[in-house]
């Protein structure tokens, strides 16, 4: 059965970040994942899974900067990462040993290493060439405890300028990196937009072994599955049953904002979720 983590970040927009754990473990959920930690001390939030029974199994690299007010300042600014900008190699690395120490403390096994936004007239392939010999240290440093690099392809029409964008792009670069703990963060919301045929996208990818974890959302809205043009149900199946054949078992995030915003909006949302939770 496919397992779901609920996304902090965008899940229970009514409660403040540290009371959304004890919210997602009431409506059923064993694991949690979010954009970034930073802003709080890593103790306090190992201390909230802990107290609710919950795994993280996913958070991201800051967006930039180097340190605690300039990791927050650059995601407002609009930066969406370092790893394939050519001239911040630094920034990416400080950001990353910063994740790996979060991961530690939280014993997540997978970091989100955020590909950033190509700068108009920038060359397509001096970002790829950036981004692989990043990708290469970051591999290093993260194997030695035992975690996975994951890199997400993300819609132009959410974030314009986005450097990686097709899954096929995606699986280009992680071969090309050449390390096991290197894989593809597979948003089911992104690739709808970008490329449709999803269930032929998951039976084609997820055996290469190289999808890390999906996170999923409804289209056009990023709401609630049930909610737009996805047959979710099928889309479930269909992980179930690659995921049975080839061995694979990680997670699913539910990286949506609720339909309904309002206190409690997010559990009434949920029944799209009551057979798996
Ligand atoms: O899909 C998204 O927007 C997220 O997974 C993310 O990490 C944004 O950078
Ligand atoms: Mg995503």
């Amino acid at each position: 059965m496919p397992r779901f983590a609920a996304n902090l970040s965008m899940m229970y927009p009514d409660l403040p970040f540290l009371d959304r754990f004890e919210a997602a473990a009431q409506d059923g959920f064993k694991a949690v994942e979010y954009l970034f930690p930073y802003a709080f001390p890593a103790q306090e939030l190992a201390a909230r899974l802990k107290a609710n029974g919950l795994q993280q199994v996913l958070f991201n690299t800051p967006s930039g900067g180097t340190d605690t007010d300039s990791f927050a300042k650059a995601w407002e600014s609009g930066s969406r990462g370092t790893a394939s900008v050519p001239g911040r190699e630094a920034e990416f690395r400080t950001g990353f040993a910063q994740a790996l120490d979060y991961a530690e403390a939280l014993n997540c096994p997978r970091i989100h290493a955020m590909v950033g936004l190509r700068g108009e007239g920038a060359s397509g392939e001096a970002a790829d060439a950036t981004l692989v010999s990043n990708l290469q240290w970051a591999a290093r440093e993260a194997a030695k405890a035992g975690r996975d690099v994951l890199i997400e392809p993300i819609n132009t029409r959410s974030v314009p300028g986005f450097h990686l964008n097709r899954q096929d792009h995606a699986l280009r670069i992680v071969q090309a990196v050449g390390a096991a703990n290197v894989k593809v963060q597979m948003d089911l919301f992104h690739c709808q937009i970008v490329e449709g045929d999803l269930s032929t996208k998951i039976a084609q990818y997820l055996p290469t072994g190289r999808v890390g974890h999906f996170q999923i959302a409804e289209v056009p809205h990023r709401h609630e599955p049930g909610t737009g043009e996805v047959n979710w149900a099928h889309i479930f199946k269909t992980i179930d049953e690659v995921s049975a054949a080839c061995g694979w078992d990680g997670w699913i995030g539910c990286e949506y904002n609720p339909a309904d915003a309002s206190v409690g909006g997010t559990s009434r949302g949920l029944s799209w979720a009551r057979g798996y939770l």
